[in-house]
């Protein structure tokens, strides 16, 4: 093992470890009028970390010092930010409202809990990967004037409050989506950015959203409230994500990086009471992460406003575009209330970017720059993948055959196996558990009190192995998941590509195994492809299946992998070519090509209109 190598993980974990954030050492007291929904204390960011008469307020120790705000001419502004109420609303008051702030630091990671007679966990995936081999990764960036990259944080600058919060996060150097996408953003551009699985986007958008908020001028306020006396609220950033468990994941990343600037941070998703995100929202907003579905109910209720929209950032972007999500989509950024591209700032990220979503994805911008990091849609080189010929029906005993050799290793570690359909998955985790391997499931089908206990048991260690479908395919970002198996496999590459960066991230290493058969065979020249592309060994039957001409891919719903040289995809607007071939879509000469910019207003797409089945229902 070359321990010598390092990843910007393991940078971050051979620092030291950061002195406890305040509000461990001194728990914040419950605001004083905390009875009822605080519907007067809304303080928008600019005053909220005033300092005052701070005597029912614990000091800052020197470790967290308060945020330099004044430092960014912050207390200079004359009117509220973006989020809060319509007039006749709360007035802003001083104070610091980040003194009653709950730490979101403190307790995040639930201690991994053995399961019985195990060896306790080890962070095996740690094995030290090479922090400069990142340095050769391939980066493409097109448009006009783009901004240069950094190459550390500190070249960058984001306020003191948001720096110490990435002290705080141990994150000692920017990835390399961050290294160039950060800049972008502060520059005030629009991104469309490309970058493997766990390479660390979401800080991405994130942090050039909440410094972008805490020293920006002040938003356009509403001069009316919501319908019927209702309180709306008007945050500043919308964050919008496929699945509730990455809006949630997303809303506590979001909350690390604002802590104790007076950026607030709010989640709305379905399946939960509203009622209480409505509490949330009535206590001011500045960035909403929010499901489409659950979004577009908030502004049918006018409980939300997007007027004073200054950031919009997709997540998993390709998949908000795709034909599952297009609709509440573009309603919510075309035909609501929010500014238009141009006005407000756009940022789009995914690990994969079909040229056709690509070419959506443009109504949505203006004059922006096309960021891959890595080729588009590949997989990373850290997850080494597996895939072995396996006949339906002698899938089960095969999985047992891994879980036994994981088990006898005597190392705890998680395992996620993805099936196809929710049944799939109720019965293989009662099977499982059936023969002495505690299993749990998240699918479309389960309430979501049970997704989230599902998930948490499966991130403590209780239920080691998660059986899920492709609503858990997406952005989750769960340590030690050391193991991903497709027990059956997508139809898509690109689910695939996002199926096992599951395992993976941050740098580390992972596994991922497939179970192949005839029933797979229109995926056997994409997954040779990507194999290939990520340097990994491709099995000579592989090979063979890939070369029979009709298992070249393309059709149904594998229709991203239609067309071409998928893998070296770039920025759609240098080539003129890539709609004339592959994809149900095809023909069309839709952008004239070359140079970036320049392409064409509006989309004539009326959405909706290919790939046939596979809708993704389970999602939100
Ligand atoms: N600069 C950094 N240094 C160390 N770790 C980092 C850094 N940036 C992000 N990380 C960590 O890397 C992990 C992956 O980040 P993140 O979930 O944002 O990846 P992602 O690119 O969005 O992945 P996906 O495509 O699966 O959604 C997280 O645990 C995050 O805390």
């Amino acid at each position: 093992m070359a321990t010598s190598r390092t990843s910007w993980a393991d940078v971050a974990d051979a620092e030291p470890a950061p002195p406890p954030p305040v509000a461990t050492t001194a728990p914040a007291p419950a605001p004083a009028a905390s009875n009822g929904p605080a519907r007067s204390s809304y303080v928008p960011p600019h005053l909220r970390n005033r300092s005052s008469s701070s005597a029912a307020a614990p000091a800052p120790s020197s470790a967290a010092p308060p945020p330099a705000r004044s430092a960014a001419g912050l207390l200079s502004r004359p009117g509220p930010v973006g989020g809060g109420f319509g007039a006749g609303a709360a007035r802003p008051r001083g104070g610091p409202r980040w003194d009653h702030e709950p730490d979101p630091f403190a307790g995040s990671e639930p201690p991994l809990r053995p399961a019985d007679g195990a060896a306790p966990f080890e962070d095996h995936q740690n094995t030290g990967i090479n922090f400069d081999a990142y340095e050769d990764i391939p980066v493409e960036t097109s448009g006009r004037e783009v901004p240069p990259p950094v190459a550390t944080f500190a070249e960058i600058d984001l306020g003191a409050a948001l720096n110490e919060n990435i002290r705080r996060c141990r994150y000692v150097r920017p990835t390399p989506v961050q290294r160039h996408a950060i800049p972008i953003s502060l520059a005030g551009r629009d991104l469309m950015a490309c970058a493997q699985t766990g390479s660390g986007k979401t800080a991405a958008f994130c942090f050039p959203i909440i410094s972008g908020i805490m020293r920006g001028p002040p938003a356009g306020r509403p001069q009316r409230g919501g319908a019927m006396g209702m309180r709306t609220a008007y945050p500043s950033a919308l964050i919008l994500s496929p699945t509730r468990e990455l809006s949630m994941q997303i809303h506590e990343e979001a909350r690390k990086f604002s802590y104790q600037t007076g950026v607030r941070v709010v989640v709305a998703y379905g399946g939960a009471p509203i009622t209480q995100q409505l509490r949330d929202l009535e206590r001011g907003v500045d960035i909403l992460v929010a499901t489409p579905g659950r979004l577009v109910d908030l502004l049918e209720r006018a409980r939300v406003s997007l007027q004073s929209i200054r950031y919009l950032a997709l997540d998993e972007a390709d998949r908000m575009l795709d034909m599952g999500f297009e609709p509440q989509v573009r309603r919510i950024v075309e035909q609501m209330d929010m500014p238009p591209p141009g006005v407000r700032q756009t940022m789009l990220f995914s690990a994969t970017f079909p040229k056709e979503i690509q070419r959506m994805a443009s109504d949505f911008l203006e004059n922006y720059i096309f960021l891959a990091v890595g080729r588009v849609g590949s997989s990373t080189e850290l997850i080494v993948q597996r895939i072995e010929f396996v006949q339906e029906a002698d899938k089960r005993s095969h999985l047992m055959d891994l879980l036994h050799a994981q088990r006898d290793t005597g190392k705890q570690t998680l395992t996620l196996v993805f099936v196809e359909t929710k049944r799939g998955a109720d019965s293989l985790e009662s099977w499982l558990c059936m023969n002495g391997f505690p299993a749990t499931s998240i699918h479309g089908d389960r309430n979501q009190q049970e997704r989230e206990y599902a998930l948490r048991s499966f991130k403590s260690g209780q239920t080691p192995i998660l059986v899920a479908t492709d609503v858990a395919a997406r952005g989750l970002d769960i340590p030690h998941v050391a193991h991903v198996v497709n027990f059956d496999l997508p139809n898509d590459i690109d689910d695939y590509v996002h199926r096992i960066g599951r395992t993976g991230r941050a740098g580390k290493s992972g596994l991922a195994t497939a179970f192949f058969n005839d029933n797979n065979s229109s995926m056997a020249k994409s997954l040779a492809e990507l194999m290939q592309e990520s340097n990994q060994e491709v099995p000579a039957w592989l090979s063979r299946y890939a070369a029979r001409p009709s298992y070249g891919g393309g059709g149904g719903r594998n229709r991203r992998s239609g067309g071409g040289s998928r893998f070296g995809a770039r920025d759609f607007r240098n080539d003129s070519s890539s709609f004339g071939k592959g994809g149900s879509r095809g023909g069309g000469d839709y952008y004239g090509g070359g140079s970036s910019g320049g392409y064409g207003g509006s989309s004539s797409y009326g959405g909706g209109g290919y790939g046939g089945a596979g809708a993704p229902s389970a999602w939100d």
